[in-house]
């Protein structure tokens, strides 16, 4: 879709809030011009650049509009490039975003999405939980977020937003494995803004100290995976927890009445690990269970400066041998995902 451009003097920055609210001022009136200067020199002749803050509507034409089928909210700090709307609704056209030279189009491809994630800008909440099941991710925005709605399908890995209460909480399925679990927090974490991941999932026991339907939170994550060696070009890394994220998991499960495990975990590459003497090893050195997704979670979040936490229920024992029957399995499910959600809207 060609979309005529709204001639405006490229120097001219206008900061537009709802009710168009003067501009802070000394040394963010400073910043705000150095940025203005920035931003101007980038601008093509003719356009003209908006910053919007978080929480702001952008429009043009008239004051604000809610967030629609064509329109959307930039996330915060974002740099526009407004221009006329050819079939849009009225005075909505928000087409480019100038910091990262992505494209805002609703209307055509979205150049926006990742490779593996088809979400506008800003569909993301700052609190993403991922169980490993795309399913269970729809059952998690079906039966705990109000006002929910899909935000991605590539795959038929489903990525749903809402509200827990009064915290935007979003939830998507990480896939199975350190790989597919990389490849969904790194695009969260750097092209969604998303600071903050809770793993909710499901291990295998490992410690006798531990039962099925236990809640465990990962504080740390050995793995056998090369991934975090890689990171750090050899060396070993300790993938570990987000302490606030791991504060806020422990409180929320003990406010629960759960006894929660907080300590180390496996994520291991192989489900079916051929490895003699694979569980005695974890057991003797204090693992107290076996997922597949915890210490790529924390490499990927070490690497990008972000947080991260896996919660996980117990479904069996590897070593003793125990399981839960489906209904048990349904209610320390249920169990985790209070914890974790009461942990998404206490984190500190
Ligand atoms: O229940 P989820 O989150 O998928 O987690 C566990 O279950 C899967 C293996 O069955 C692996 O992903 C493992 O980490
Ligand atoms: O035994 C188990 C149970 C859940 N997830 C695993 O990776 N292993």
């Amino acid at each position: 879709m060609d979309l005529g451009v709204i001639a405006v003097d490229g120097a001219q920055r206008h900061t537009q809030q709802r009710g168009c609210e003067a501009h802070a001022r000394g040394q963010a009136a400073r910043d705000a011009e150095l940025r203005d200067q920035q931003i101007a020199e980038r601008i093509p002749a003719g356009e003209r650049a908006i910053h919007i803050e978080q929480g702001q509507w952008a429009g043009i034409g008239h004051e604000g509009f809610p967030v629609n089928e064509s329109c959307i909210l930039p996330p915060l700090g974002t740099e526009c490039i407004f221009t006329a709307a050819d079939g849009w609704s009225v005075g909505c056209g928000v087409s480019r975003v100038l910091a990262s030279d992505h494209a805002f189009n609703r209307k055509g491809a979205n150049p926006m999405a990742t490779p593996h994630i088809s979400a506008e800008p800003g569909d993301f909440a700052d609190t993403v939980l991922m169980p490993g099941d795309p399913l269970r991710a729809k059952v998690i925005a079906d039966n705990y977020l109000e006002d929910v709605r899909e935000v991605t399908n590539t795959r038929n890995m489903l990525g749903y937003t809402g509200r827990y209460g009064d915290t935007p909480v979003s939830v998507m399925g990480s896939g199975m494995g350190i790989p597919s679990m990389s490849i969904y927090a790194f695009e969260l974490y750097t092209q969604y803004e998303v600071e903050k991941i809770i793993r909710v999932g499901t291990c295998g026991g490992i410690s006798p100290a531990v039962k099925v339907r236990d809640i465990i939170v990962a504080m740390g994550a050995s793995t056998d995976s090369s991934v975090n060696r890689t990171r750090l070009d050899g060396d070993d890394f300790a993938a570990i927890a987000d302490y606030g994220l791991l504060e806020s998991t422990v409180t929320a499960a003990r406010a629960a009445g759960a006894t929660p495990r907080v300590g180390n975990v496996f994520s291991s590459e192989l489900f079916y690990n051929p490895r003699a003497n694979f569980f005695d090893t974890l057991k003797a050195h204090g693992i107290l269970a076996v997922e597949m997704e915890a210490a790529g979670l924390y490499g990927v979040a070490a690497e990008t400066g972000k947080r991260a936490v896996s919660v996980l229920t117990v479904s069996d024992h590897v070593v003793i041998g125990a399981s839960t029957s489906a209904d048990e399995r349904q209610n320390s499910f249920q169990e985790m995902m209070q914890v974790a959600l009461e942990a998404a809207a206490n984190a500190h």
